[in-house]
């Protein structure tokens, strides 16, 4: 068995039990819903008359992250707002979640230590229960796999498929920034596999990286959209990018749509990001993805309501199906769109 070395303790000395019960010993339960957590072959959960909401999500490392530039802590906390996020994009409350891990023998018990320190620190801030997942090895890479689980009374639930002529097209924050910020990461990996005595240079650009390394899933627009009785009519979370996701939401409601280029947010710094690689913002915020905002619509007596909500934008409208789905650039010309945004199948296949 190999004991402590320089790089921390070796996950042989724990096994996998022990490495269970390590991580997750100090786990308290938080809601009355979760009836049995960690522990059990199965977690038990009673919803009583609310329904039930279930949305899983997998991270790869090579494909989702990377480890050169990722903190296992802020990828803890990742794997844990991108599934929630899911579950807010359904107008709906998470409650639990689990989260299943293959590792291989380059991690320590150290690094898991401050893996789960983001699990637990993304599960304290969405206020739900870790009530279960399953730990296994893998012969290269981490594989990070979470369920969340929430509940929303039936008539609250929002659905890709409820869009509706005339509503408007919502977004909350702003598009892109995580993107910038993968593009900067990547930029300085390139430099530093390049000449590894060169030290990367992020001053300047705190807002992207933590938009790309620690994304937060929208709880608070959620709970502005409860504050006011808006149920949208159709909701989704950008993971994919604008333009993917738009065409999700007319797809499943068998409508079109027309988005102003103008009005979609983009920040200070995925500007100059974009400006420093030469690149079109707007590429960076209707295809780049990971954003994890949220796209919903509204009926179109609601805008006093929208307008009221800090941090969302209207964006455009739902047209009959026949008008296709169009971007209007800033100069006024329609472009049809296309779901450009991020496939992990189609770059693999490239
Ligand atoms: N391998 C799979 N088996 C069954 N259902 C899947 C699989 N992959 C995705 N889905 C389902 O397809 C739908 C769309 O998935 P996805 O594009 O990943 O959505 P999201 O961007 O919200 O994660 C979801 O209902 C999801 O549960
Ligand atoms: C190393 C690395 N490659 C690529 C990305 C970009 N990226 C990772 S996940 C993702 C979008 C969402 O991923 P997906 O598996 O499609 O999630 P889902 O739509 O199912 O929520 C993007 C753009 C990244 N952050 N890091
Ligand atoms: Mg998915």
């Amino acid at each position: 068995m190999q004991e402590n070395n320089a790089k921390g303790t070796d996950i042989a000395t724990l096994g996998e039990f022990g490495l269970i019960k390590h991580l997750t010993k100090n786990i308290k339960l938080k809601h009355a819903s979760t009836n049995v957590g960690i522990g059990d072959d199965a977690a038990v959960l009673d919803y009583q008359n609310k329904k039930t909401v279930v949305t899983t999500d997998l991270l790869l490392e090579g494909i989702h992250f990377d480890l050169m530039y990722t903190p296992l802590k802020h990828l803890g906390y990742k794997a844990i707002a991108v599934n929630v996020s899911d579950i807010y994009a359904m107008n709906a409350l998470p409650k639990q979640v689990t989260v299943s891990i293959a590792i291989s023998k380059r991690f320590t018990i150290e690094a898991m230590d401050e893996f789960y320190e983001g699990i637990n620190l993304a599960c304290e801030t969405y206020n739900v229960d870790l009530v279960g997942g399953d730990t296994t090895s893998s012969l290269t890479g981490l594989c990070i796999s979470v369920t969340a689980i929430g509940e929303a009374e039936a008539d609250q639930l929002a659905y890709r498929n409820g869009a509706k002529e005339n509503d408007l097209i919502c977004v909350s924050g702003n598009l892109g920034a995580a993107f910038a910020g993968l593009q900067l990461l990547e930029r300085e990996k390139r430099i530093f596999d390049n000449n590894p005595a060169m030290q990367p240079d992020l001053t300047g650009h705190d807002y992207i990286l933590e938009r790309q390394l620690k994304p937060e899933a929208r709880k608070d627009i959620y709970e502005r959209l409860q504050e006011a009785k808006i149920v949208p009519t159709s909701m989704i979370d950008i993971s994919d990018g604008l333009s993917s996701d738009i065409m999700h939401i007319c797809e499943e409601s068998k409508v079109g749509c027309q988005i102003y280029e103008e009005k979609i947010p983009v920040d200070y710094e995925t500007h100059k990001m974009a400006e420093e690689l030469n690149m079109n913002y707007s590429t960076f915020s209707l295809n780049g993805g990971e954003d994890y905002e949220l796209l919903f619509t509204v009926p179109l007596d609601r805008f006093d309501a929208i307008e009221k909500i800090e941090d969302v934008k209207v964006i455009g409208h739902i047209t009959e199906i026949s008008k296709g789905k169009y971007l209007v650039t800033r100069d006024g010309v329609e472009i049809e769109l296309q779901a450009q945004g991020w496939n992990p199948i189609e770059e693999e296949e490239n």
